[in-house]
């Protein structure tokens, strides 16, 4: 079966044709600057992609759909009703979901014989007991509102966890671990038997982690005070999903550069590194207490499979843990699957490519073969 995956996002849209039997990826791409002139909207954007298609076969489409709300924890082949399912979920996700609605609707124009599935982010985490899901504000904002912790990233840390498992050589179901995502967006998450028992994204995808332009968790009476101070909600929202975490800090969103900055000296990104590492070494030991000991704590995306200093500012405040970190093999650049722990260590630690496209594809393809 030959699947097209689209990950939507609010300016762009990438893209990748695989090969499910073959676990080939045929064709990829990214479009970017949509809602400019050169792109003027997710219809435009899909125009791109089916010319670069060309006559390539398309067997299904597999959408990341960021928030699937309490009422997916898993794939689902998409009609009219799980459209509008999806768009009612629009304003708990309001960077993501549109965009994922968007995409959902100009293939469904264009090829309306494809079976499209949708693939949820929040879907790894409907197994959160109440403890963890749950805020401690009035009943009512949860039930007129939903407001609760969903959890996001969930399948790139349900593939992590499997891959891990794997490679532990344990059945995913007795997998105990703490699986840090750390792209663009962050997140960890408590894995206890396989499955999300907490996370650190919460109501929307800005709780927890220090991000790249996200502040992660802050005390919300802050909102509170500004917005006295005259601040409506759109610049609230613009402060801390876009203007905040390393680019606030650093001055830059991108991993890459606020560590250079801080090898060359500058205090301010020495400073960004310092929050960010600090607050994931303290979500670390408050889920090694929610899983009861891991198996494994596990390093994934961009910053987490490829910067080998971020990771050490992280481990090195794991002592009190027992971990310890093998300098030579966390210096080792590599797409495989590795342990960059002592042998000294508690438990291992490792670094494990995600690939959320590969996910989405196969739960895509067995969706379709069981519809
Ligand atoms: N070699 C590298 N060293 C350090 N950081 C890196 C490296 N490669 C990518 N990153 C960081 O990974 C982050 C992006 O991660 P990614 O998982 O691609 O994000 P997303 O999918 O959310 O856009 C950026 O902060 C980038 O700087
Ligand atoms: C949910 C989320 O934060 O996604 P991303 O990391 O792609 O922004
Ligand atoms: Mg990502």
């Amino acid at each position: 079966m030959q699947v097209l995956v689209i990950n939507s996002g609010s300016s762009s849209l990438k893209y990748q044709v695989r090969d499910i039997e073959a676990n080939e990826v045929l064709l990829e791409g990214l479009i970017e600057k949509i809602g400019e002139p050169e792109v003027p909207d997710h219809a435009a954007a899909l125009e791109l992609v089916s010319a670069a298609l060309g006559d390539t076969r398309i067997d299904a489409v597999g959408h990341r759909v960021v928030h699937g709300g309490e009422r997916f924890s898993s794939p689902v082949l998409i009609d009219n009703e799980i459209i509008r399912a999806i768009e009612r979920l629009n304003p708990l996700a309001p960077l993501h979901n549109p965009a994922n609605v968007l995409g959902i609707r100009a293939i469904a124009k264009k090829w309306p014989q494809l079976p499209q599935v949708a693939v949820f982010d929040t879907a790894f985490h409907r197994t959160l007991p109440e403890e963890a899901w749950r805020y401690a504000l009035p009943e009512e904002l949860y039930r007129n509102h939903g407001i609760r912790r969903y959890g996001f990233h969930g399948t790139s840390h349900q593939y992590v966890t499997g891959r891990s498992a794997e490679y532990l050589g344990i059945p995913v179901a007795e997998f105990d671990g703490v699986i840090a995502h750390l792209g663009n967006g962050a997140s960890i998450t408590a894995v206890k038997s396989g499955k999300s028992i907490d996370t650190s994204m919460g109501f929307t995808p800005l709780e927890g982690l220090v991000m790249g332009t996200r502040s992660g968790d802050f005390d919300p009476s802050i909102l509170v005070f500004l917005a006295r101070q005259g601040y409506d909600a759109d610049q609230l929202d613009a402060l801390v999903n876009r203007e905040s975490g390393l680019f606030a800090l650093a001055g830059n969103n991108d991993m890459r550069t606020v560590v250079d900055a801080a090898a060359a000296g500058d205090a301010a990104a020495k400073t960004a590194l310092s929050v960010a590492a600090y607050r994931l070494a303290k979500y670390i030991g408050g889920y090694q207490v929610a899983v009861g000991g891991a198996k494994a704590l596990v390093f994934t995306a961009g910053i987490g499979e490829n910067s080998a200093e971020f990771r050490a500012l992280v481990v090195d405040r794991l002592a009190a843990l027992g971990l310890f970190l093998d300098r030579e093999a966390n210096a080792l650049c590599s797409k495989e699957i590795r342990t960059i722990s002592r042998e000294d260590s508690a438990f291992p630690i490792l670094v494990v490519p995600t690939d959320e496209e590969r996910a989405i594809a196969e739960a895509t393809a067995a969706v379709v073969a069981a519809g």
